[in-house]
């Protein structure tokens, strides 16, 4: 370690910070923040060091992004519902699926996207009765799904969406619930442990070690996992899947979505063999949890702050005003220019990922401390976003921080809702073009009267507004 001392966060006990990093999850991450730029804490016996600083972070993640993997945890716990999808995998397999998939995230690729985006906005706004009661995470949920339904997976309807969305709730709530607990640092334990045994042992004992360490990649050691409510919901989202899948293979026409990619991929990495039915699975269950949830929590988020904010609102309603009268149907970053600021804002004050967990694949150096190999780091995203001296007066809710010159004047990676580096979101000029169509279109026929009560954030897979965000509808139809 240098001459400097890391911090250590206050209020540890036999278990170390782990109920703090359970129960108390937001403010921990807050005054850790404060704390230093780099903090240590502990997970039973475990150090876990808590990076707050954009230079700290822009070196784990960009600079020295060859020198860390995603820690097994994540992997651990998201084994049952995206198993070695893009998010979880690393390595050649991560490499290989990142190459394959960039292209539909390229930019003349996205501007396919607007007319699911603008479209799915547009079905809700159908469906929306002047005088409802909503809840605008729900509603923002249905829409977000939809269009990334039909964006990458050319399905027609996503009618089934609030069932969907149950069945998510549910596997996302159990990842949740099991990120902080003694059983994860255990089973991390166990894992490093086979992980430590690599070629020491002798050959017939290797094969034993490997397949322990295999099964070790899923949440053997984590309760709950054979719960009937968590299979259930499982199943749900795996039967739509496939039911995407079998529909793709009995009609191969000629489209161009994620599935029918999948299912073609020839590439010379594979052998010029064809992806195995469970790796489509992966990346196919992955690209739609990632792709709506995030977007549709930041869109809640944003109905609440524009809500709590009368002459922001007044600035997004003017932009959808000068829309026909169908909002958005091409996307044209300056018509939007105000309304993205708006979304960039709410994803700095509720980042929907609030936390980059890291493992050192090696000895390494992090804000001029040293670090032993396999040491697990928290970019700590959530804090970093509301630090003071990163982003002034950070409680305050200011679009302008994402002017032009606000931006470029802003040191790097002091905003990272999308993560940083190579392992940065696939996702996220997809989800900056969504979020301001989204918000505009429904904006441009719909007001909604947010009722006035304050909202706390929720850690759930995602920083969820606790209760949601309810709403009366008024149609704007006289317009
Ligand atoms: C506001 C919306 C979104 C937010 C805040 C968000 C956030 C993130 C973050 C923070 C990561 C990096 C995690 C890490 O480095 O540990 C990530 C990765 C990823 N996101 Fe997003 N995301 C959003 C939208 C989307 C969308 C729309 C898609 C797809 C359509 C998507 C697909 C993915 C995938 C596949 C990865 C893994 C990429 C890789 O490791 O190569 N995300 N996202």
């Amino acid at each position: 370690m240098s001459a400097t001392v890391i911090p250590t966060a206050p209020g540890e006990n036999f278990l170390g910070h782990g109920h703090q990093l359970q129960y108390d999850r937001l403010p921990f991450f807050r005054r850790v923040a404060e704390l230093g730029d780099v903090v240590a804490t502990r997970m039973l016996h475990r150090p876990i060091y808590f990076v707050n600083a954009p230079a700290a972070a822009h070196e784990m993640l960009v600079e020295k992004a060859r020198s860390f993997e995603k820690s097994p945890g994540i992997r651990i716990l998201l084994h049952d519902l995206a198993g070695q999808g893009l998010f979880t995998s690393e390595g050649d397999l991560w490499k290989r699926q990142r190459r394959l998939l960039s292209p539909l995230f390229h930019p003349t690729q996205l501007q396919t996207y607007v007319s699911a985006m603008n479209g799915e906005a547009l079905r809700a706004r159908e469906r929306l009765r002047d005088g409802d009661r909503v809840d605008l995470a729900a509603e923002t949920t249905r829409i977000a799904m939809s269009v990334v339904g039909r964006a990458l997976f050319d399905a027609r309807t996503f009618d089934e969406a609030d069932e969907l969305g149950e069945a998510l709730t549910i596997a996302l709530g159990w990842v949740n619930d099991r990120l902080a607990t003694p059983f994860m640092a255990i089973q991390l334990a166990a894992l490093e442990m086979t992980e430590s045994l690599d070629g020491k042992l002798p050959p017939f004992l290797d094969d034993v070690r490997a397949r322990v360490r295999a099964a070790l990649d899923g949440p053997v050691l984590i309760p709950g996992r054979h719960d009937p409510t968590v299979r259930r919901a499982l199943e749900v989202l795996d039967g739509r899947i496939h039911a995407m899948i079998d529909e793709r293979r009995a009609h191969p026409a000629d489209r161009k979505d994620l599935l029918t990619r999948l299912l073609q991929a020839r590439d010379a990495d594979l052998g010029g063999e064809g992806m195995s039915d469970k790796q489509v699975r992966d990346e196919a269950n992955t690209l739609f949890i990632a792709g709506h949830e995030t977007t549709a929590t930041a869109l809640a988020w944003s109905f609440y702050l524009l809500a709590r904010d009368p002459a922001a609102r007044a600035k997004v309603q003017a932009e959808a005003d000068a829309f026909g009268p169908d909002g958005p149907t091409s996307y044209d970053p300056e018509k939007l220019a105000y309304t993205t600021r708006v979304f960039k804002e709410a994803l700095r004050l509720y980042p929907p990922v609030i936390v980059l967990p890291r493992r050192a694949l090696e000895p390494v150096q992090i804000g001029g401390h040293a670090f032993p190999d396999r040491t697990i780091f928290f970019v700590n995203v959530y804090g970093m976003h509301l630090r003071r001296d990163c982003h002034p007066e950070p409680d305050r809710f200011d679009p302008a921080r994402f002017t032009p010159e606000n931006e470029a004047r802003r040191p790097k990676s002091a905003w990272i809702p999308f993560g940083v580096g190579p392992r940065v979101c696939i996702g996220n000029h997809f989800a900056l073009m969504e979020g301001p169509v989204v918000l505009a279109t429904l904006m441009r026929g719909l007001s909604f009267e947010v009722e006035p009560r304050d909202v706390e954030p929720e850690t759930f897979a995602t920083l969820r507004p606790k209760g949601g965000v309810w709403a009366r509808v008024r149609r704007l139809d006289s317009r």
